[in-house]
């Protein structure tokens, strides 16, 4: 059997590389993409075999285009991996902060950052495609006056220096990832938490009511997340992330939801990771 193919967002060094790392250990072909479209494409079309995608973090809050990605390409959560995440701010050996005049990174590299940089008005955020991306880049280029936000091994891996460490808003910080696969996933094990999307019928109250049968079967609520029916203007599905005990009682809820409140979608079953 040949070696899995795992689809990334970025190059050696970005947080997703060390998601796979430590998912799939180093015997895997990463196959770096620049978009999380590409990435969750590569997975539908048997390109590669698992994808690893960011979904939320804990300062910047959730990626919302990549629920629709999964969607859309109908794709099945695996697993999930909470990376803690420690930004630093890398340029050419000798630089100082005062030399910086542009900062680039992933977008949202550069949102957890932003208390940081609110103390140098004087630097331009841009955004780019990946963290590790932009180290390689100043590096192979040369570049003054160009720092990057990435990770401590980006910077050992592109022979950056670290002018500034540590500076995400908050010093706990976390992103959650997904594994995701093509096919429906056979567990060997009983499942105890499940991402879900219902497309809820404009009913009175149908939200309200949904809740409280999750709650009264002991469905854990731990994400909620709107996002529009894009057929239907000013409606709404909602992307819910629940833990459990009792999966036959999981499963159970999710038919009566799909008979009393509008269709559900299993994105997938896992373990919870948290
Ligand atoms: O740019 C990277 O290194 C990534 O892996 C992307 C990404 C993200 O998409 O959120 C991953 C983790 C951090 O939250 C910042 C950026």
């Amino acid at each position: 059997m040949g070696k899995l193919k795992i689809a990334i967002q970025g190059v050696p060094g970005s947080f997703h590389h060390q998601v796979a790392l430590a998912n799939f250990g180093e015997e895997t072909d990463i196959l770096p993409f620049n978009t999380f479209e590409l990435v969750a494409k590569s997975v539908s079309t048997g390109e590669a075999d698992f994808a690893i995608m960011a979904i939320e973090n804990s300062i910047a809050g959730a990626i919302l285009p990549n629920y629709e990605l999964i969607d859309r390409y109908e794709l099945t959560i695996r697993d999930e991996f909470y990376l803690p995440i420690a930004h630093q701010l890398m340029a050419l050996p000798g630089q100082k902060i005062e030399d910086i005049r542009e900062v680039r990174s992933h977008p949202m590299a550069i949102l957890q950052c932003k208390a940081f940089f609110a103390q140098y008005p004087e630097i331009q955020l841009k955004d780019d495609v990946d963290t590790a991306a932009i180290a390689q880049q100043i590096a192979a280029g040369n570049l003054t006056g160009v720092g990057a936000i990435a990770s401590r091994i980006a910077a050992e891996i592109y022979s950056l220096e670290i002018i500034a460490k540590d500076i995400q808003t908050v010093k706990s910080n976390f992103t959650r990832f997904i594994i995701l696969q093509k096919a429906q996933v056979t567990h060997d094990f009983t499942p105890n938490k499940a991402s879900i999307k219902v497309t809820i019928q404009n009913i009175k109250g149908g939200l309200a009511k949904l809740l409280t049968l999750m709650s009264e079967n002991g469905l854990d609520l731990s994400k909620i997340q709107s996002i529009p029916v894009i057929q239907k203007p000013w409606e709404y599905a909602f992307f819910m992330d629940t833990v459990f005990e009792d999966y036959d009682l999981f499963l159970q809820t999710m038919k009566e939801i799909s008979e009393r409140f509008g269709e559900v979608k299993i994105f997938g079953e896992y373990q919870s990771r948290k």
